[in-house]
């Protein structure tokens, strides 16, 4: 039976959702999927860290209420996220990354990929950062060290638009996308079309655990245009970096604006884009967009992301599906841990 060591870093909705299904889905897992996951090592910068080779038991770190610095209570356990230490040092194969996504530089989970790559481990993460602003040396650093870089979360959660759209879509000649890629903001606007105040429904995206720790990230369209740029580095074979994307979230609407579309029979939604030029060369852009509600994008409603993706032989492919969640999220670590074990245990079988 095949075991991967997981380190998670970070601990928050994410990383627990995901020690939650260790919890509850290893002996089937083992079953299913020829691997079963053991954690043995976790970090959060309000709860400290904690080390155990022989595993640290999943049930026990979701049900446990832990105070700021509670790690330090457990054996192996400290009051600090000692993240270098851990992940360089502490046995995992598989370093998970869900700390908070900075938009500005990726930091500091690009140097948490980097250090865990540099050290052999493979590493899956839903951070947008490292992903949008240095996944071309965070790839080099992974082939170099011959590990696997992944990181399906990073855009609509946990549904594979990125893997979906690399591998079954291959060859179609793939020219641009649009669509809702922001859970939080496309679950405001719902909420305020039934006359919730804004911050009202923030609030409550909150509680859902679809919004960014620093919500104003969503509602500028901030997380969409790192998401843009990850769709179109990954998907057009661009270079883009978020200057690139000009942007304007869903924060300057009015509940007017709102009530008017409706008498329109309209709707907003805030529209990632990128399209690739007569020339070559890729537009992108962020904006709230007033589309007419039999728009196929008009429908998406609550937390839910689509994306179309236009492509030379078969026209638009539209994929749809949960754009933010614990769960949905965590979904996409397990995802990305299939990636990893299909590419180092089943191919390797194949070829023996
Ligand atoms: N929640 C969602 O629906 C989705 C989240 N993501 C991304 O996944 C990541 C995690 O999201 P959530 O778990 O929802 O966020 P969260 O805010 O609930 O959890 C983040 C955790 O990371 C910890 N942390 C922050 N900086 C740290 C550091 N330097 N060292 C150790 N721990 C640190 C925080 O204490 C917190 O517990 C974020 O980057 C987010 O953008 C991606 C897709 C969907
Ligand atoms: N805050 C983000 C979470 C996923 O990336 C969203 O609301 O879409």
């Amino acid at each position: 039976m095949v075991q991967y060591n997981i380190a998670l870093i970070g601990f928050g909705g994410v990383n627990r959702a995901f020690a939650e299904l260790v919890a509850e889905r290893n002996n089937r897992w083992r079953t299913e999927l020829g691997f079963q996951l053991n954690i043995v090592a976790v970090t959060d910068l309000n709860l400290g860290s904690v080390v155990s080779a022989n595993g640290i038991d999943a049930r026990m770190l979701i049900e446990t209420r832990f105070e700021r610095g509670g790690f330090a209570k457990l054996s192996g356990g400290s009051a600090e996220a000692d993240n270098e230490q851990v992940i360089r040092q502490a046995p995992a194969d598989i370093v998970a990354e869900a700390t908070f996504t900075n938009p500005y530089d990726g930091e500091p989970a690009v140097s948490h990929c980097r250090w865990a790559l540099e050290s052999g481990r493979h590493v899956i993460t839903t951070n947008k950062g490292p992903v949008a602003l240095a996944a071309a040396d965070l790839k080099a650093l992974a082939r170099r060290n011959h590990v696997s870089f992944e990181y399906e979360g990073a855009v609509m959660s946990g549904t594979p638009v990125i893997r979906m759209a690399k591998t079954m879509l291959a060859g179609s000649g793939l020219n641009g996308f649009e669509g809702i890629l922001n859970g939080t903001s496309n679950f405001v606007l719902g909420r305020m079309e039934s006359g919730l105040g804004f911050s009202e429904a923030i609030g409550e995206a909150q509680a859902l655990g679809y919004a960014e720790a620093d919500p104003t990230a969503d509602v500028e369209g901030h997380d969409v245009r790192l998401k843009v740029v990850i769709l179109a580095n990954e998907l057009l074979g661009a270079t883009l970096t978020p200057g690139d994307v000009s942007c304007r979230g869903i924060s300057s609407l009015t509940v007017g604006d709102i009530e008017s579309a409706a008498k329109e029979r309209c709707r907003w939604k805030l529209i990632g884009s990128a399209i690739r030029g007569e020339d070559g060369r890729i537009e992108a852009s962020v904006a709230p967009r007033r589309l007419a509600l039999d728009h196929p994008l008009a429908g998406v409603g609550g937390a839910i992301n689509a994306v179309s993706i236009n492509t030379d032989l078969l026209g638009a492919v539209t994929v749809t599906g949960p754009g933010a969640g614990r769960v949905e999220t965590a979904y996409a670590l397990l995802s990305d841990i299939v990636a990893i074990h299909r590419a180092v245990h089943v191919n390797k079988e194949a070829a023996e």
